[in-house]
């Protein structure tokens, strides 16, 4: 392979692994249309961890939802490496942990983690022995290895949230979309989770969280806040 034959290479991944221009979103209401996001700007790099702040109901999870392909903008464009999202779009462009999770009820804690690995296929699937190596990692990492053969509604909706976000990072997405990832932890388990998300922007992935907790701001290479539906950059985590 040559060296200008993949964007990996050439560095435009980490040039935009994720650009967002011009994203409008509104929803209809009995006394007025609710325009949330209002012609919405953000890039960001791989490696790069962004916190997406703002006040409940500015807008942060409508946002994700746009990014992630869940929802549809009315307007403006969010491409992954240059490409729209589509329903092909695999877990290994774009996962995401949805504030409602999103857990397969009918798989164990193990099986949803799995799946994202399970479902790669081609050139790149991965062997049982690996899947089970990766899961098992994540789930210790998380601390809810004890878990793995339970299913969601077995366990605490924070250990849920857990694994979800073990789902998200399996197949080690090119961007990660996180929304209020440290919201049902407990202390003792926060530091984990901070860790993971920090560790999945070392290894090169855009990692975008909505959050309202200053510990992952703290952890964050950019911020930015969502205000009246656009983003402005609120500078450098401060430590
Ligand atoms: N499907 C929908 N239909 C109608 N209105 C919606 C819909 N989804 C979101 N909204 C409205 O859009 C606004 C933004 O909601 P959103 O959930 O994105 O805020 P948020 O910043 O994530 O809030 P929080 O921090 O409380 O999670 C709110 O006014 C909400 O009522």
């Amino acid at each position: 392979m040559t060296s200008t034959s993949t964007g990996t290479e050439t560095g435009q991944y980490r040039a935009a692994a994720l650009r967002v221009t011009g994203l409008r979103r509104s929803f209809p209401h009995p006394g007025g249309d609710v325009d949330v996001l209002r012609g919405l700007e953000l890039s960001v790099r791989g490696g790069e961890l962004v916190t997406v702040s703002g006040r409940s109901g500015s807008g942060k999870s409508s946002l994700l939802a746009l990014l992630c392909g869940f929802d549809a903008p009315d307007s403006g464009t969010v491409l992954f490496d240059g490409e729209p999202i589509g329903a092909d779009t695999p877990w290994t462009t774009c996962a995401v942990l949805p504030q409602a999770l999103g857990l397969a009820g009918e798989l164990t804690i193990a099986e949803n983690v799995a799946l994202p690995l399970r479902l790669r296929g081609g050139a790149r699937s991965v062997d049982s022995t690996a899947v089970t190596a990766r899961v098992n990692a994540l789930l210790t990492e998380l601390r809810i290895d004890q878990l793995g053969d339970r299913y969601p509604l077995e366990v605490s909706f924070g250990q849920q949230q857990r694994a979800a976000l073990a789902r998200a990072v399996a197949a080690r997405p090119t961007v990660l979309l996180t929304d209020e990832p440290t919201a049902h932890l407990d202390a003792g388990t926060t530091p984990a989770v901070l860790a993971l998300l920090r560790r999945c922007a070392d290894e090169g992935a855009a990692v975008i969280v909505a959050t309202h907790d200053a510990q992952v701001h703290r952890i964050a290479d950019r911020r930015v806040a969502l205000k009246e539906g656009v983003l402005t950059e609120s500078g450098p985590a401060v430590n």
